[in-house]
C-alpha cells in the first residue's frame, strides 16, 4: 500500500480521534524496547550523517579566536578595533539566537530534514563570503550568516537524532552531536594553529567550513524524515519503512516497530483531540492565516499546558545555566587570558582545553544512558564548582600586568612564577572536564522533554535561550575582567554553577530510559523529580539482576 492509499485510513482515524470516542486502552501501545541490545548500523549512519552540522557549529564558533588574531590589515585596510573584533564575535551568536525559534516552526512545516538542508547552504554561503570579503562589515555580514546556519543546526540536529533513536541509546546517540561539535571545535583549533603563519591564512580557515556542509547537503538526499514527523504529515507507511529500519529486522522487533508506530499516532491523537477542544472552530484553517492561527495556538499550548511549560523551563534552564557557567568564555578567550597569566604559546595551550572538552565529551557518551541525565549532573556540576573556585583563588596570587588590561595584555607574554599559572591551567581542565561531562552535552537532549506537539518549538525556544546567554557571556567576559577582575569575575561562574546545582536538584527529573511519549506523561502533573528517580532506580536494579542471570 503506498503512502497516499494509507491517508485515508488515517484520516478516518484521526477524524475517529476527533468526535472524542477513540479509547487508548484498546489500542496495544505498551512496549518494551530494553530487549534491544545496541543500535543498528542505520541509525548509526543516520546519526554520523546528521553530526556533520554539529561538526560545523563547532569548527564555526571554534575558529573565531584564531581567525581574529590572523586578519591583520586585510580587511578595510586596517587593523581591527575592539568593537570590530566583538561585533564580528557576538553578530554569530546574536543570529543564532534569532533563527533557532524561527526554524522551530519551520520544522513543523517542512520537517527536520529541510531544515538541516537550509542550514547547509547558510553554511557554505556564509563560509564562502567570509573568505571572499574585503572590508570589516562583509565580514560581519558573512558571521551572521553563519549565525543563521549555526541557530538551525543546533537545534534540529540533537531534534532529528531524538526523534530517530530507540529510547534506551537515545540519551548516547543525542551525546554524538556533542562530540562532533566539541570536535568541530579542536579542529578549528587545528587549523588555525597551522595556517595562522601563512599570508591570508585566515581566509582558508572560514573558507573550509563550506566543504562539510555540500557534503552534508549531497548525503540528504539518502536521509529519511523523521517517523515521528512523518505520522504528524499522514504519511504513515514512510514512517513505518524508517521504524523497520531503525529497529532491524526479526518478527520481534517488527512487531516493536509497530507498537512504537501506534504509541506515536495515539499521542498524536490525544494532542489533536486536546487541540481541537481548545481551538475556536471561527479560526482559519488554511492559507496564511490558518498557518499564523497554528503558530499562535503553538505557543499557547506551550505556555498554559502545564506539562509543556514545566518541559520549556527545565529545558530553557539547563540552556541558560550551559552557557551563563561562563565555558565559552574559555572557548573564545583562553588564549587571551593564557597570554595575561605568561604562557609563552597561549594558542597552543588553549588547545589543551578544547581536547579536554572533547575528551571528556567521549566519557559523558559512554555513560550518559547508564549513569541517567539527572545524576550526571549532580555528579559533575560540583567538579565544575571546584575548578571554578581554584581558578579563581589562584588569580590571586598571579602578579598580573597593572598597566594592561584582560583586553590588552594578550598580545605580550607575562613573566613571572611558573606555579599559579599552572594552577589556572589545571584549575581550567578540571572545570572543563566537568562541563564535558554533564553541561555541555545534557541540556542538548531538551527535545525528549517535550510532547510531539510542540517538541520543535519548545526546542527553538530553549535553542533560543542557549544562544541569548551565550552572547551575553560573549558580550561581558572581557569588561567584567576588567571590571570584576579576574578572581571576581571567576567566583561569579562559580556562584552560578552552584545556583545550576540547587536548581537541577529540585526541578530535572530523570528521563534516561524513558521513551518519548512516557517523559511527557512525568511531567503532566508537577516536576515528577520523585517518581523518575526511582522509576530509574528500579530499571537500574533490574538491569544489574539481569547482568547477573546472563
Ligand atoms: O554543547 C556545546 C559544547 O559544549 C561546546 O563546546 C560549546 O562551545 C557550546 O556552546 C555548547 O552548546
Amino acid at each position: 500500500m503506498t503512502d497516499t492509499a494509507a491517508e485515508p485510513l488515517i484520516q478516518s482515524h484521526r477524524q475517529h480521534d476527533n468526535h472524542s470516542d477513540y479509547d487508548p486502552a484498546e489500542h496495544d501501545v505498551e512496549v518494551d524496547e530494553s530487549a534491544l541490545v545496541s543500535p543498528g548500523i542505520f541509525i548509526w549512519v543516520l546519526t554520523f550523517c546528521a553530526g556533520v552540522s554539529g561538526l560545523l557549529f563547532g569548527y564555526d564558533t571554534g575558529v573565531i579566536s584564531s581567525t581574529l588574531v590572523s586578519i591583520g590589515t586585510d580587511l578595510s585596510s586596517r587593523p581591527l578595533s575592539t568593537l570590530d573584533k566583538s561585533l564580528i564575535t557576538s553578530c554569530t551568536s546574536l543570529f543564532a539566537l534569532i533563527a533557532s525559534p524561527l526554524t522551530g516552526v519551520l520544522a513543523d512545516q517542512w520537517g527536520r530534514k529541510k531544515v538541516i538542508l537550509l542550514a547547509d547552504v547558510l553554511f557554505v554561503v556564509g563560509a564562502l563570503w567570509q573568505a571572499f570579503t574585503g572590508t570589516v562589515w562583509g565580514m560581519i555580514v558573512g558571521r551572521s550568516v553563519v549565525g543563521l546556519a549555526v541557530g538551525s543546526a543546533s537545534f534540529v540536529v540533537p531534534l532529528y537524532i531524538s526523534e530517530l533513536s530507540p529510547s534506551p541509546f537515545r540519551g548516547r546517540l543525542v551525546t554524538v552531536a556533542s562530540l562532533f561539535i566539541t570536535g568541530g571545535q579542536v579542529v578549528a583549533y587545528i587549523i588555525g594553529w597551522l595556517f595562522a603563519t601563512h599570508q591570508h591564512g585566515w581566509r582558508w580557515m572560514v573558507g573550509l567550513g563550506a566543504l562539510p556542509a555540500a557534503l552534508q547537503f549531497l548525503i540528504l538526499e539518502f536521509m529519511p524524515e523523521t517517523p515521528r514527523w512523518l505520522v504528524k504529515a499522514n504519511h504513515r507507511n514512510q514512517a513505518k519503512k524508517v521504524l523497520l529500519r531503525v529497529y532491524g529486522g526479526g518478527e520481534e522487533i517488527k512487531k516493536m516497530a509497530d507498537a512504537v508506530l501506534k504509541r506515536v499516532e495515539k499521542e498524536i491523537s490525544e494532542e489533536e483531540e486536546a487541540a481541537g477542544e481548545r481551538v475556536n472552530s471561527e479560526v482559519p484553517k488554511r492559507g496564511w492565516r490558518g498557518k499564523i492561527a497554528k503558530i499562535n495556538d503553538g505557543f499557547a499550548q506551550l505556555l498554559t499546558v502545564g506539562g509543556n511549560r514545566r518541559a520549556l523551563i527545565i529545558a530553557c534552564m539547563l540552556q541558560g545555566f550551559q552557557q551563563l557557567c561562563g565555558f565559552n568564555s574559555l572557548m573564545y578567550f583562553s588564549a587571551t587570558i593564557f597570554a595575561l597569566v605568561g604562557f609563552q604559546s597561549p594558542t597552543l595551550t588553549s588547545l589543551s582545553i578544547a581536547l579536554t572538552n572533547f575528551a571528556f565529551t567521549l566519557v559523558a557518551f559512554n555513560s550518559i544512558d547508564r549513569i541517567g541525565r539527572r545524576r550526571i549532573l549532580l555528579y559533575s556540576v560540583p567538579i565544575m564548582v571546584i575548578g571554578l573556585a581554584l581558578c579563581s583563588v589562584s588569580f590571586n596570587f598571579v602578579d598580573l600586568p597593572k598597566h594592561d588590561t584582560a583586553t590588552h595584555g594578550a598580545a605580550e607574554g607575562h613573566p613571572g612564577s611558573k606555579t599559579w599559572p599552572v594552577a589556572i591551567l589545571v584549575a581550567m581542565i578540571i572545570y572543563v572536564a566537568g562541563y564535558a561531562i554533564g553541561m555541555g552535552n545534557v541540556p542538548w537532549q531538551q527535545s525528549e522533554l517535550f510532547p510531539l506537539s510542540v517538541r520543535s518549538l519548545g526546542s527553538g525556544m530553549a535553542t533560543a535561550t542557549n544562544w541569548g546567554s551565550n552572547f551575553l557571556i560573549g558580550l561581558t567576559f572581557l569588561p567584567m575582567m576588567e571590571g570584576l577582575t579576574p578572581v571576581g569575575t571567576f567566583a561569579l561562574y562559580t556562584c552560578i554553577c552552584v545556583l545550576c546545582w540547587i536548581t537541577v536538584w529540585r526541578i530535572y527529573p530523570e528521563t534516561c530510559g524513558l521513551s518519548l511519549e512516557e517523559v511527557g506523561g512525568l511531567l503532566k502533573d508537577g516536576w515528577g523529580v520523585e517518581e523518575s528517580v526511582r522509576k530509574a532506580d528500579e530499571r537500574m536494579r533490574e538491569r544489574r539482576r539481569e547482568a547477573r542471570r546472563t
